[in-house]
């Protein structure tokens, strides 16, 4: 299905675990979609709560096996700069909560799992941005920009509207390239590195994850378009598709306690 680019589409569930649940299902049928017109399929994966919680929930969906893992590459919107190993590194999490599972019995290629790098291999988030754009040149075909087309992009939003490490009035906002060292970020830790507007802008489907009743006032000054600089997720949007999946107190259906 193709919308107009620019709509965004609101998908509202009750709670964050039927969220976590019904965007687990829904990616592993965009990815079994996906995988019988074409390969590679390439996925971006998000940090935050949800969008751990729904890889979680991939890694014990009956499906698992019905998908060609050494088909698919897996990439990420943004990282905390930690060691390698550390707890609280996106990668870590996403390892434990789905890719070591699918890297030792489902034929996941440990090659086609793209962390982005730390101080464990480069000095500066600038040098991580660097080396992960590189990378992902090497993978996007000649496209411009030289990114994968990635066929999902999953992103969390933080209650202050961020994305990926896209944080309201910070100059990462209006980054060039495909990638951009972070510093100062509002949310620990204060280094990143993270995927620019033009990255993300560059996927097929963008779908945003979000939960809880501090988050929706945020949502639905994306929704209304309200400018990127403040609400940094109105700036999320997709090639083809631009999908919200929201709990109830996200999408604001419920009262303030
Ligand atoms: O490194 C991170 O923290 C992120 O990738 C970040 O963009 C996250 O997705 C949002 O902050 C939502 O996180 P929660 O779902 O935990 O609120």
């Amino acid at each position: 299905m193709t919308e107009a680019p620019g709509v965004r589409l609101v998908v509202v569930h009750p709670d964050k675990e039927v969220l976590a649940q019904a965007a687990a299902a829904r990616l592993l049928t965009r990815v079994l979609d996906v995988q019988s017109v074409r390969s590679p399929v390439h996925v971006v994966l998000t940090g935050g709560t949800v969008g751990i919680a729904t890889l979680a929930a991939v890694a014990a969906s009956p499906l698992v096996p019905a998908v060609d893992w050494s088909g698919v590459h897996l990439w990420w919107g943004d990282e905390r700069f930690l060691p390698d190993g550390d707890p609280d590194r996106n990668e870590t999490q996403a390892r434990e909560a789905l890719l070591d599972g699918l890297v030792a019995e489902h034929g996941l290629p440990a090659a086609n799992v793209h962390p982005m790098p730390g101080p464990t291999s480069v000095a500066t988030p600038e040098e991580g941005a660097a080396a992960y754009a590189a990378l992902l040149a090497e993978h996007a075909q000649g496209a411009a920009p030289a990114v994968p087309a990635f066929d999902v992009l999953l992103l969390g939003m933080g209650p202050d509207g961020h994305v990926a490490s896209l944080f309201p009035g910070h100059e990462g906002l209006t980054a060039q390239g495909t990638t951009t060292g972070v510093h100062g970020s509002p949310k620990p830790p204060p280094e990143r590195v993270s995927l620019t507007f033009d990255a993300i802008r560059a996927a097929r489907e963008v779908w945003v994850v979000a939960a809880g009743a501090e988050k929706a006032d945020r949502v639905a000054a994306a929704l209304a378009g309200d400018p990127v600089t403040e609400v940094p997720a109105a700036g999320a949007v997709g090639q083809a598709r631009t999908l919200w999946l929201l709990d109830l107190d996200a999408a604001g259906a419920t009262s303030p306690e």
